[in-house]
C-alpha cells in the first residue's frame, strides 16, 4: 500500500453546535498503535460518516467515543462530552452509554418479545408505569420506522423479524432510551439494498432529534446520508469536511485515492 504523510492533514472545525469531540485521542491494542491523536468535532443534530479501508480504525474509534474499548485498548487523550472529558476513570461508563448508545453492524435483539426488547433497558432503569412503557414502545418503533410494520406482533418473539426489522429494532431499543448520540457500526452492511434504504430513511428523520456517528464501507451511503465526513488511513484521520467537497474535491490524496477506487 502507498505511504502518506500523515503529518499533512485538513481536518476542518465545525461551524455549528457540537454533541461530543475527542482531542488527541490514541488507542493502544498492546503494542499495536491502533489509533493516532484523533481530534474531531461532531456537530449536534447532524449525521457524521467515518469512512476508510478495513483495519484504518474506524470502528476502534467509534467505540471509544462512549467507552466500549475499556476492557480491551488504553485509550488516551480526551472524549469531550457536554463539558466533561468522559475518557476518565471516575466516569460512570453506564451512565455515559445512556447518552450515547451503540448499534453494531449484526443486528442482536434479545430472545424476547419486540415489546421486550424496547421495555427491558426502560424497565431496568427505574420505568414501571405500563402507559408510559407503551408509549416508549410505540414512539421507539414509530422513530425507527418499524411501528407499521409490527404494531400487532408486539408480543411475538423479536428472532422471528428479517434482518433489516431487526436491525430497525436494536435502533428503536437505543432510541427508547433517549440518548443524545447515536453510534452505529455499519449498521447496513448485513442487510439487502431495500432494508439498508429504509434504515438510511430512518437515520435522516432521527437526525433531527439526535446526533449520529455511523462507519461505513459504502461510500454511497456516506455521501447519501452524511452532513460531514471523516476519512481514516492506518490509525490516521486525515481528512474531515464537509461531505460534499470530501467526495467531489478532497484535499488530500490519500482521501482522493480511496474515494476514486485506488486503494482498499
Ligand atoms: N479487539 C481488538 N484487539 C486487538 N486489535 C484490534 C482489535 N480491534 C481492532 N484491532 C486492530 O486495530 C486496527 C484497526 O481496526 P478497526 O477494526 O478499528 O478498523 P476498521 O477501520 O473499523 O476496519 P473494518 O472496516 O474492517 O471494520 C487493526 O490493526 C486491528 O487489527
Amino acid at each position: 500500500m502507498q505511504e502518506y504523510d500523515y503529518n499533512k492533514t485538513h481536518i476542518i472545525d465545525i461551524p455549528l453546535e457540537l454533541a461530543m469531540q475527542t482531542d488527541n485521542l490514541q488507542v493502544f491494542y498492546g503494542d499495536n498503535h491502533a489509533m493516532h491523536d484523533a481530534s474531531l468535532q461532531f456537530p449536534r443534530h447532524r449525521i457524521t460518516a467515518l469512512i476508510g479501508a478495513s483495519g484504518s480504525g474506524k470502528s476502534t474509534y467509534l467505540r471509544c467515543l462512549n467507552r466500549m474499548n475499556d476492557r480491551i485498548a488504553t485509550v488516551k487523550g480526551k472524549i469531550m462530552y457536554r463539558g466533561m472529558d468522559i475518557n476518565t476513570k471516575n466516569i460512570n461508563v453506564y451512565e455515559v452509554r445512556k447518552h450515547i448508545s451503540m448499534v453494531f453492524q449484526r443486528p442482536n435483539p434479545f430472545a424476547k418479545s419486540i415489546r421486550e426488547n424496547i421495555t427491558f433497558a426502560l424497565r431496568r432503569n427505574g420505568i414501571k408505569d405500563k402507559t408510559e412503557l407503551n408509549k416508549r414502545v410505540e414512539e421507539s418503533l414509530k422513530a425507527a420506522a418499524l411501528w407499521d410494520e409490527v404494531k400487532d406482533d408486539l408480543d411475538k418473539s423479536a428472532l422471528a423479524l428479517s434482518g433489516g426489522q431487526a436491525q430497525r429494532l436494536c435502533i428503536a431499543r437505543c432510541v427508547a432510551m433517549k440518548p443524545d448520540i447515536l453510534l452505529l457500526d455499519e449498521p447496513a452492511s448485513a442487510l439487502d439494498p431495500i432494508s439498508t434504504a429504509k434504515i438510511e430513511d430512518t437515520l435522516m428523520e432521527l437526525r433531527e432529534n439526535y446526533s449520529i456517528i455511523i462507519v461505513t464501507h459504502n461510500m454511497q451511503q456516506a455521501s447519501r446520508i452524511a452532513d460531514y465526513t471523516a476519512f481514516f488511513h492506518m490509525g490516521h484521520v486525515l481528512e474531515y469536511d464537509v461531505t460534499e467537497k470530501i467526495f467531489t474535491t478532497p484535499q488530500i490524496k490519500a482521501t482522493e485515492d480511496y474515494i476514486s477506487g485506488n486503494f482498499g
